[in-house]
């Protein structure tokens, strides 16, 4: 490597150049007219950032944005949907409370990650896969950051709802990510927190390395630096020539100190063996991390995963990994020579470019390739065959026909009508809906009110499972592989009234989750063993082993079809208040369970105990009132 440059603020001087308005303005001298020539006016956010490549940041402050909405949220920030009032521009901006960073020791962190962010973008004029950095600007209780918008989600979200990629998917994420960590290492940045988390994606399907609250300038390159003190509120970073900030220039000690002081964050899954030891945290570091997503795109999991922290790092530090059966050759042996203990022997980035398995990786011209189209993908696992989903091919980006998707508006649930989603199951199946009997007479209430409370007794007395159940009757139910790329976990599923698809891991006894219900669910039949079940956020890999995987496609349809005005309607419900998510999936022990059944219990009893003395109170009141009279 070359010696790093000495980097001046004079990069970021954003009157130095007048704009091009200014130009088209000139001969116009009244006051107000000088006020706009410094005005960029409908612009692209893109167009603004690249400005400030010769002008440096603008100079902004809070008022100048309307904060649209919520984005995301950081361990120290909100990250909010931001227009610049003058130029109409989107960007993401990153709030980061004061005191919470001075609480926690971090306000150098921060200030050093506003000066990899400048100089990243405005010295090194930015690099597509990496985080933009508009401007920055402070006043007495918070922090703003002001970055490009990437409003696809991220690497984990799609890993969340897909489960694991394929080949040429994993190959074109993780080429990405490595021609962002050369350009950053080229400039003696590294970022030391790769992990899926960090890894945005476009609306058009490019990525971004974001986050980089942990990043460190290497080999001595020193950059410039100005801190969030309330001297210099409101100015945009070391930016702006009208409002000149103090300076101060890190020495390498001083560096080292904040970087260790801020190298544990967040998950520890994706933390290199240097880091656990105290050892060279260099570029090989993100190296290893873009190994563990490789690991993870391909499998569904990262390569290291435990009970618990202590264990997970005890595995790290003794490379305690396998790859499973029928993972691909190349990338077995690109992370052969990845997940390597010593940074030192660890394959290097210009090797791993040359690598195999980035074999027809067209570098220079990565940016302009077209991204892959995502899909619901389980891999050939355990003797069965690769499968990929007919249905409701997931385009990168949150488009119009993405958010109809989402929040299943549009596909055909006027009113209280089904959603005319079917499943894509053989024509045998689309035989019509057979409906229970409609009761129409109160007899037949009766009876139907009778023979499910027997049911219920008999599933009480009879069936393991019941406390599960809340009190519901189940409809089907059995094991079934719950498969995730290369993996598979056993549960025992219920389907019960409600509806509800809840999935129990047996050994333990605990409700392990439950397949949320959206009128948009679709079911998709595979082969006789598999089945996906495609939900808003996440699609599902079932395997049955008994190999009746239509029965439960036909049986979940049916229940779906019968409720489906319930399902409608607390779809709605959670959507518009916004607890869609989180009414889903909870974790629950058989413990947990049998306590909430009892505190039911024992306040069921109170409850009535309470209406029993009110009706007595009321009854000595009206005795005492006769007697009166
Ligand atoms: N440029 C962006 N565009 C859109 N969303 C973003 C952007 N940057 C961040 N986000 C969202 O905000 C979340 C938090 O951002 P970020 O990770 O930068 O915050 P942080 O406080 O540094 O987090 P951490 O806890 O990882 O240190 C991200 O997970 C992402 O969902």
């Amino acid at each position: 490597m070359k010696p790093p440059p000495m980097v001046t603020d004079e990069t970021s001087t954003s009157t130095k150049n007048e704009p091009e308005i200014a130009e088209k303005e000139k001969g116009t001298n009244d006051r107000k007219m000088n006020l706009e020539l410094s005005k960029p006016q409908s612009a692209t956010a893109q167009e603004l950032i690249t400005r400030t490549f010769s002008e440096g940041c603008p100079q902004r402050n809070a008022n100048d944005f309307k904060f649209i909405r919520g984005l995301g949220e950081g361990a120290y920030s909100n990250v909010i949907l931001g227009q610049e009032v003058v130029s109409g521009a989107e960007f993401a901006i990153k709030v980061i409370q004061k005191s919470h960073l001075i609480k926690n020791q971090k306000m150098d962190a921060i200030a050093r990650e506003k000066n990899i962010l400048n100089y990243l973008t405005q010295k090194c004029r930015s690099h597509p896969f990496i985080s933009q950095l508009y401007t920055s600007f402070h006043d007495h209780t918070r922090i703003y950051f002001v970055m490009e918008l990437v409003e696809g989600g991220d690497l984990s979200d799609s890993l969340c709802h897909f489960g694991s990629f394929d080949l040429p998917t994993t190959k074109f994420f993780a080429s990405e990510i490595l021609s962002g960590l050369k350009f950053l290492h080229d400039h003696y940045i590294v970022h030391r927190d790769m992990k899926p988390e960090n890894i945005l994606i476009k609306m058009d399907g490019h990525v971004v390395i974001a986050d980089f609250g942990s990043a460190q300038a290497i080999n001595g390159l020193t950059l410039p630096s100005e801190e969030f003190t309330d001297e210099n509120q409101t100015s945009s970073g070391s930016s702006d020539s009208r409002s000149p900030s103090p300076l101060r220039y890190y020495s390498d000690d001083e560096e080292e100190t904040m970087a260790r002081r801020t190298t544990f964050v967040g998950t520890a899954l994706y933390v290199s063996p240097e880091m656990l030891t105290d050892g060279d945290v260099g570029a090989q570091t993100d190296i290893w991390g873009l190994g563990c997503i490789i690991f993870q795109c391909l499998a569904g999991q990262p390569p290291f995963r435990a009970v618990n922290q202590f264990h997970l790092l005890r595995k790290i530090q003794t490379l305690d990994f396998t790859f499973p059966e029928g993972f691909p050759p190349h990338a077995i042996d690109v992370l052969q020579c990845i997940l390597v203990s010593e940074p030192s022997k660890r394959i290097k980035t210009e090797q791993l470019m040359t690598h195999p398995f980035f074999e027809n990786v067209d570098w220079e011209n990565i940016a302009n390739l077209t991204p892959p189209v995502l899909h619901a993908y389980i891999p050939a696992t355990f003797g069965e065959q690769e499968y990929y989903s007919n249905i409701d091919v997931v385009e990168p980006g949150l488009d119009d026909r993405a958010m109809l998707r989402l929040l299943n508006i549009g596909q055909g649930t006027s009113g209280s009508q089904p959603s005319t989603f079917r499943p894509i199951l053989p024509d045998v199946f689309n035989e019509p809906f057979t409906v229970e009997i409609t009761p129409r007479t109160n007899s037949q209430t009766d009876r139907l009110r009778a023979a499910r409370e027997k049911k219920l007794d008999e599933q009480q007395m009879n069936n393991n499972f019941h406390l599960f159940t809340n009190n519901m009757l189940i409809l089907k139910q059995g094991y079934l592989e719950k498969k995730r790329g290369f993996f598979a976990r056993r549960r025992m599923f219920l389907l019960t009234e409600g509806p509800h698809l809840l999935y129990i891991d047996v050994s333990n006894m605990v409700l392990k989750g439950e397949i949320p219900w959206t009128p948009c669910m679709q079911v998709e039949l595979k082969n006789s063993g598999t089945f996906f079940i495609h939900t808003p956020n996440r699609v599902y890999y079932l395997f049955d082993l008994e190999r009746k995987a239509d029965e439960w496609c036909k049986a979940i349809d049916n229940v779906r079809k019968r409720y489906a005005k319930q399902i409608e309607q607390t779809f709605n419900t959670a959507m518009q208040d916004g607890t869609f998510g989180s009414i889903y999936g909870k974790k629950k022990s058989r413990k947990e369970i049998m306590r909430e059944q009892k505190a039911l219990r024992r306040k069921q009893v109170k409850d009535e105990r309470k209406a029993m003395k009110a009706e007595q109170n009321q009854k000595t009141v009206g005795q005492v009132d006769q007697k009166l009279s």
